[in-house]
């Protein structure tokens, strides 16, 4: 099959999403990385549009560039201007980018609704905006915005657009189905009609998300003969979102044998995609497929036990095609074969048909039910297999602690202390400290009374602590599940607790954390638990 270019919009349709933002420097640490991973057109903003994506074109300037180009996007000319004295084309011209692309009108509903104008006029506005620009445009594409849904409702007039926008001198013809409500089936009938009308003319795609179909839209459009996709990284953009380019490139590379990114940059998906989203601030979706960090996680017993023996039973692809990894996930699905797995990974000995792995499996049953979850406290899950194998070491016992939460007057911001003994050998240490909340007080105060015996405790640090009411009960009653993230400067691990009493929970997932950190620094592990 003919290579598809991707052209990436992460930095202008992507951040027309709600709550995905950049900064100018964000922008040209995105259109870099793009870069390196071997897309071919980047679209950095829309110079018409505001100081920052002009800014953009400005600085982006002096940047060397692998093989990516950079694109400036906006409108054809406002009904009332000529090109001349439009001020969007002029900035999409100052911009000075290797490419220039530019939206139309196709549907008659959007010429004489959102433009207010004839589609007489209409016709001449996309030529002339093409025209004006091709002299100065190294290379001009043209985005026939809504074009599916114009072809459908007057498929003469959507098709004269184009005609249109090739007169003008457009050099590749993108249709976009902006509402992103269109099936593939009517995806694949509208460019056998384009493709015959205009033979040898490159043709792209930009799909949006609306109906969960951008990305098989995208698929079906290269699969009829699109040159270009439109997309972007995550699948960010208006309401529901662009096609979601990670999904599009692994798609073409491992599915359709269609030439796209160099396959060696394929293994750069998944840390390309987290880029983005860590720059944009946006939580990552575990469940997205390819880059997601579940889109490997097995779960379920059957499954474990058959992608032990064969990860072709359960798995699309090898997960380190894309840069992402295979999980087992331990729970009260897990069988045998789950546990055996899971302790391999924590270098722990302990064949399936071990009667330490039945014992084991069936605790984890039985605290799964009172609440308790270990998909995202592994260490707590390490620390069990390893007590009931008989391997652990106790660091510390506790004699007691008392919180004291006090809050004088109404003004005031509450007061939390705690004060703890525990004896380290045969030594008793007993201190007090202040925190922001008595959980802080109290691990504030444990950290103290243990630092003297074990230093490295200094450099771990509580990096989440999330809180949640789990059912059975009713309000303050109900039993809580608390999950802590911490980290030290080699990894990070997640522990857990339950009580009906949220300092116990949290004082279980807290001494987990101090014993994991203390036994994988003993052992000389990394963390990642
Ligand atoms: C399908 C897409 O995603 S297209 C990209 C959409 N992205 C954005 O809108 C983000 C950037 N937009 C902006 O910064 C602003 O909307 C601007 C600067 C472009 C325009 O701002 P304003 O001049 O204040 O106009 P406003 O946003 O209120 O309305 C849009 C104008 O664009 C016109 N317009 C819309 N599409 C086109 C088009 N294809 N060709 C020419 N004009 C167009 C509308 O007719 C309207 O002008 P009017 O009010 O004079 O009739
Ligand atoms: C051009 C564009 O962003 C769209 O039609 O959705």
């Amino acid at each position: 099959m003919q290579e598809v270019k991707i052209y990436d919009t992460t930095l202008r349709d992507g951040t027309q999403a709600e709550d995905f933002n950049l900064s100018l420097s964000d922008k040209i640490r995105i259109a870099l990385k793009l870069d390196e991973f071997g897309i071919h057109y980047i679209e950095g903003g829309w110079p018409g549009s505001n100081p920052k994506d002009r800014g953009f074109f400005e600085e982006i300037r002096n940047y060397q560039f692998k093989q990516a180009q950079i694109a400036a996007f906006g409108a054809t000319h406002h009904p009332m201007k000529t090109p001349v004295n439009d001020a969007n084309l002029k900035e999409l011209l100052k911009a000075q980018t290797p490419v220039v692309t530019i939206f139309g009108k196709s549907w008659t509903v959007h010429v004489k609704d959102a433009l207010h104008t004839t589609l007489e006029r209409n016709l001449e506005i996309i030529r002339d905006s093409l025209a004006y620009l091709r002299p100065q445009a190294k290379t001009l594409f043209y985005d026939a915005e809504h074009f599916f849904d114009g072809f459908r409702a007057d498929r003469d007039y959507a098709l004269a657009t184009l005609e249109k926008a090739v007169e003008g001198g457009a050099e590749c013809l993108v249709l976009c189905d902006t509402n992103g409500g269109n099936l593939p089936g009517a995806i694949r009938e509208i460019m056998a009609v384009v493709k015959e009308r205009f033979p040898g003319m490159p043709l792209g795609i930009h799909a949006h998300n609306d109906a969960d179909l951008a990305v098989a839209n995208s698929l079906a459009a290269v699969e009829m003969g699109a040159v270009q996709v439109q997309g972007t990284f995550n699948g960010v953009g208006e309401r529901c979102g662009n096609a979601n380019l990670c999904s599009i490139i692994a798609n073409l590379c491992l599915k359709m044998n269609v030439p796209c990114v160099p396959p060696e940059k394929l293994q750069k998906l998944r840390e390309t995609s987290r880029f983005i989203l860590e720059l944009a601030n946006v939580p990552p979706n575990r469940y997205q497929p390819y880059v997601g960090r579940s889109a490997f996680a097995h779960k379920g017993g059957v499954h474990i036990s058959a992608v032990e023996r064969n990860p072709r039973t359960y798995e699309h692809i090898d997960p380190s095609l894309v840069g992402n990894r295979r999980r087992f996930l331990v729970s009260d699905l897990s069988g045998r074969a789950t546990i055996k797995r899971k302790a391999e990974e924590f270098g722990i000995n302990l064949s399936s048909s071990d009667p330490v792995a039945l014992e084991v499996l069936n605790e984890i049953k039985q605290m799964e039910h009172e609440g308790f979850q270990f998909e995202a406290a592994e260490a707590s899950l390490e620390l069990l297999i390893n007590k009931a194998m008989g391997s652990s070491k106790r660091y510390f016992e506790l004699i007691g602690f008392r919180v004291v939460d006090q809050k004088l007057s109404e003004d005031d911001e509450p007061v939390s202390e705690a004060t703890i003994r525990v004896r380290v050998g045969g030594q008793v240490e007993h201190t007090a400290a202040l925190g922001l909340g008595p959980v802080n007080a109290l691990d504030n105060a444990l950290r103290k009374a243990l630092e003297k015996f074990y230093p490295e405790l200094r450099e771990m640090e509580l990096s989440d602590y999330k809180v949640r009411v789990l059912p059975g009960r009713d309000g303050t009653a109900s039993r809580v599940r608390v999950l802590i993230e911490s980290h030290d400067p080699r990894g990070h691990w997640g522990t857990v607790g339950v009580s009906h009493d949220i300092l116990e929970a949290s004082w279980q997932a807290l001494v987990d954390s101090v014993n994991y950190k203390m036994y994988k620094d003993e052992k000389g592990l990394n963390g990642e638990s």
